[in-house]
This record gives C-alpha cells, structure tokens and sequence, in this order.
C-alpha cells in the first residue's frame, strides 16, 4: 500500500511533489476509519474566538483561494482541544472537485465530501513568526470542516459574491469584515491527529483538528468554487478543481476523537 502511495503522489498532476517527503511519518490528508479512532476523554472542548475586523483580503494563489487575516495580535485565537499553547487565525481556503462525488482532502470511512475548509492558525506563543512556525511539529493548527450538499449558506455567500473578483492566478480583492466561526458547525465533535500540510512544502507541523458535522451549502455555492482559475489573466484558461491531494499512508498514528 506504501509504494502505491508514493506512486500516486508522484504521478497527481496537481501536487509536483518529490515521490514522498524524505522521511515523512505523519503526511496529510488521511482516511478517517471512525471505529479505529479513539475516544481521549482528556480532550477538551476546542475554544474560537474570532474578531471579524481583523479580516484583509481575498486572493487567488493559483491553488485555491485564500481568505488572510491581521495575525500580528491575539485577536482571533483558538485554545483548548488537543492544543497545548493558543494559536492565531492567519487565514483559511477550502478544497474542491469538479463534481460533488469528491473534492475534501480527508475521507470518513473512505466516503469523499464535495469540498473541505481549512482554517489554518499558528503558535504565535512559542515560535516568533509564522515561517518559523510552519517547520515546527506543534507549530501549525489547522481546523478542517467539511462541506455537503443542501441548504444554501447564508454566511458563505459573502464570500460566493467576491469570487469573481479574484478569478484568475494572483488577484486580489479587499475583503474586510467576515467572522468566519460562521462556517464552522456548532456541534463540537471532532478528531484530532499529527499530520502535515497538504501542499508544498508539505511539512508536517500540523495539529488536525476534523470536526465530525459538515456544513451544508447549495449546488451554485459550490459551482462558484468551479468557477475560479489556476491560470492567470492572459493564460488559457484551466478551470480550478480537484485541488485536492491524494490520501496518504497513516503509518504508526492514531486519530482520537472528542466524543465517544
Ligand atoms: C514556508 O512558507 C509557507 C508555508 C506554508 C504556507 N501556507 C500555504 C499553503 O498552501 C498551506 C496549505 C495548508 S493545508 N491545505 O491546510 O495543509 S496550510 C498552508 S499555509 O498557509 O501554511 C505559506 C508559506
Ligand atoms: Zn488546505
């Protein structure tokens, strides 16, 4: 199963990546099998605290599109759950397919959603900036929330309106009051594992923290993910989907869960 893992990642068009990272244990995105993970009744419940004002700016990065946040202070932090120190909100992107068959990164009983949000958040309490916090196995934090098909958004589709704005590779749109604990289920299940990035430089300095209830959005919410780009304004034009990496091996970790 390993060499046929490196073998995917080597031959997915999307993530370039070396045939696997020297050495790498704990690589994401990983397959959840809900009766292997293990209640941990010392998790505690995970706390956000968001400052919708410390919201910038929506940009296309020519993997997806990135909502960034002031994370020079502690005004949008979560603590708690498996997190020893609290982390800073530095900013948050989702996941998607060309269909809704697949598109998340990680998988539930190997069962794909149609699109997955990352809220990614680093220790700013023991590492003094970010750069330094990505190589750094407790430095990142990253909050994964699946989407499923249904109802429409309210909370999203702010963020749906501003899309066309950044269509193309390295646009930029202001984007300056959003609280984005909207599109985080209220239910506070969750698993929680050691894992890494999903994109280059794919270091493993992540603290997952999947929350177990999806968010439901509706079938033009998702089509406008669809509709953004990888290319860049001039280029020909390469719709941005299945922006997702392949399943890595979960080698010697467990995933725990927060509820039993
Ligand atoms: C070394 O310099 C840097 C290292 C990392 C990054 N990032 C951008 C990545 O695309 C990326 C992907 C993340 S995911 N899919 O949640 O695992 S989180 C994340 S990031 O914001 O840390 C920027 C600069
Ligand atoms: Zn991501």
């Amino acid at each position: 199963a390993c060499c046929s893992y490196r073998l995917r990642n080597a031959l997915h068009p999307l993530w370039q990546s070396p045939l696997s990272i020297p050495g790498g244990s704990r690589q994401s995105p990983i397959n959840i099998q809900w009766r292997d993970s293990v209640y941990d009744p010392f998790l505690k419940p995970l706390k956000i605290s968001y400052d919708p004002t410390t919201c910038l700016h929506i940009w296309n990065n020519g993997y997806s599109f990135l909502v960034e946040f002031d994370d020079s202070t502690d005004r949008s932090i979560i603590v708690g759950g498996p997190l020893e120190n609290q982390y800073r909100l530095k900013q948050f992107h989702f996941h998607w397919g060309a269909i809704n068959e697949w598109g998340s990164e990680h998988t539930v009983d190997s069962k794909f959603y149609p699109a997955e949000l990352h809220l990614v958040h680093w220790n700013a309490v023991v590492y003094p900036t970010f750069e330094e916090a990505v190589m750094e196995g407790n430095g990142l934090a990253v909050i994964g929330v699946f989407l499923k098909l249904g109802a429409h958004h309210e909370g999203l589709q702010t963020l749906v309106d501003a899309l066309p704005a950044v269509k193309h590779k390295d646009t930029v749109i202001e984007f300056d009051v959003f609280d984005p604990s909207c599109l985080i289920p209220s239910c506070p299940d969750y698993w929680t594992y050691a894992g890494s990035l999903t994109t280059p430089p794919l270091t493993e300095s992540v603290t997952w923290i999947i929350k177990k209830k999806p968010i439901e959005v509706d079938e033009n919410q998702l089509e406008a993910f669809r509709m953004l780009l990888f290319t860049s304004d001039g280029e020909e034009e390469k719709r941005m989907v299945d922006n997702f990496r392949p399943l890595q091996p979960l080698m010697n970790r467990t995933v725990r869960s927060s509820f039993q």
